[in-house]
């Protein structure tokens, strides 16, 4: 049985406690993150997610909200904790401050010059705690033309050259949900550096600024599409190359229930399984990589599995080489046998179901915490009295509107 056996069960999901090496450990000292402190500013996708990374793989992540706000936006708050800060009070600045300064990273996702403005720039923050990793994650980066500028995931992939390249031939660039510059190029990036100037900081003793851009967290993530051109990839225009939609062996096709199948078989030996599975017979055909031709494959590829069901289709394909899966719905992707086989999804307490962390690490995994995500100020007591602060600091706090608490929630 593997680390990940004992971690997961292979039944629904669920995290069923942690056993390794026959030994039985409480679940924070495990993780790779185990000890770190983030300080988080609440914002829209890109930084929350980069948090809830952090939180999944270990660190503690306090969320700063906003005051009188009500509800968090914040759908990625998995394992955080909440505070409601006032900054636009000085002795909210100043609490911030002081929660910086007893920790090991702070991360924003404002506009260039916001932090400055507040008195919470890097030159204050790290002159207080020389250590402190200051993660900035914004669009732009912070210099440029477009710096200051607003804008979202459609923009910074638009301007990494990126979008250029999506879509079906003949039809205008297509952006693929938000996941290329808010989530890859984004947060996953960012959770990137703050991993790599914590491992730099085991050896100087120093923290530093993290300017991560989502222009050039996206680009980079699209390196292969840059460095691929020298061998031909994408000369032809959009759509009509073979990754991206223009040959017949690397595409989705409809299924006899309206369903979908996704093909990507590119070395010959799985084409010709393909084409076994599809009982088409390769000499009939033009050959695999003969581009002229690819409307026409593409064609008879489309007859063919549009003459059975996505079911059927599983049965032909499961278990060769042919690169032919289901395309499954968000809802169908936890049961599906592999999927179930790894326990890849993870059900929260309320029975929401969600992707568990990913990789999996064999002695430190990540376990996601599955309370329900922390609602604005659920924890602001909790966590001012972790960092020092009396409840009577705490409660004038209160009566003068520099912090909030939701008391429901807290149980006060
Ligand atoms: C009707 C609306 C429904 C909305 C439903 C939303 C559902 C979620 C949908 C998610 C969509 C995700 C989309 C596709 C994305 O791409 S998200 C990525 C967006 N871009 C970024 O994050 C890049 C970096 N950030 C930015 O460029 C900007 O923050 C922004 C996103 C353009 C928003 O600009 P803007 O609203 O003007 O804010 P900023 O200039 O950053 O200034 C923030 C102001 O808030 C203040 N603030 C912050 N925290 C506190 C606090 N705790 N207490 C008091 N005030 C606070 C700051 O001080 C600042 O104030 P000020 O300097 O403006 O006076």
């Amino acid at each position: 049985m593997s680390d990940t056996d004992n971690l997961y069960n292979t039944s629904g999901g669920h995290r069923i406690g942690l056993t390794l090496a026959n030994k039985s450990f409480p679940r924070s000292f495990l993780m790779a993150l185990a000890g770190v402190r983030v300080i988080e500013l609440a914002g829209l996708a890109p930084a929350p997610f980069c948090g809830m990374i952090l939180a999944d793989f270990g660190a503690k992540v306090i969320r700063v909200d906003r005051t009188k706000v009500g509800m968090s936006l914040d759908t990625q708050g998995r394992g955080k904790r909440s505070v409601a800060i006032n900054l636009k009070t000085s002795e909210g600045v100043t609490l911030l401050r002081k929660l910086c300064v007893q920790s090991d990273v702070v991360l924003e996702p404002y506009r260039k010059g916001v932090m400055e403005k507040l008195g919470l720039g890097p030159r204050e923050l790290l002159e207080e705690n020389p250590r402190l990793i200051y993660a900035r994650l914004t669009g732009y980066g912070q210099s440029g033309s477009y710096a200051n500028a607003a804008g979202h995931d459609i923009n910074y992939v638009a301007l990494s050259g990126l979008l250029s390249r999506l879509g079906r031939s003949g039809e205008k660039p297509y952006a693929p949900l938000n996941l290329i510059a808010d989530f890859a190029g984004g947060g996953l990036s960012c959770a990137l550096g703050i991993v790599l100037a914590l491992l730099e900081r085991t050896k100087s003793g120093k923290g530093q600024i993290i300017d991560a851009s989502m222009v050039e967290g996206a680009a980079y993530m699209g390196s292969f599409a840059w460095k691929s051109r020298s061998i031909g990839l994408w000369d032809r225009p959009r759509g009509q190359n073979m990754l991206d939609g223009g040959a017949p062996f690397y595409d989705t096709y409809e299924t006899a229930d309206g369903k979908y199948v996704a093909v990507g078989a590119i070395e010959p030996q799985f084409y010709t399984q393909l084409l076994k599975g599809l009982e088409l017979d390769a000499g009939a055909l033009p050959p695999q990589m003969s581009v002229d031709d690819w409307p026409e494959l593409s064609r008879i590829f489309t007859a063919r599995f549009a003459s059975k069901t996505q079911a059927d289709w599983s049965r032909v394909f499961d278990g060769t080489d042919a690169c032919v899966t289901p395309v499954l719905p968000l809802a169908e992707a936890s049961s599906h046998p592999h999927n179930r086989e790894r326990a890849s999804f993870v059900k929260d307490g309320g029975g929401g179901e969600s992707p568990r962390p990913a990789p999996v690490l064999s002695r430190t995994p990540a376990q996601p915490c599955l309370a329900s995500d922390p609602g604005v100020g659920e924890h602001t007591a909790e966590v001012l009295s972790e960092f020092g602060f009396s409840s009577a600091d705490v409660q004038r706090m209160l009566a003068a509107g520099v912090v909030e608490c939701d008391a429901v929630k807290a149980k006060l």
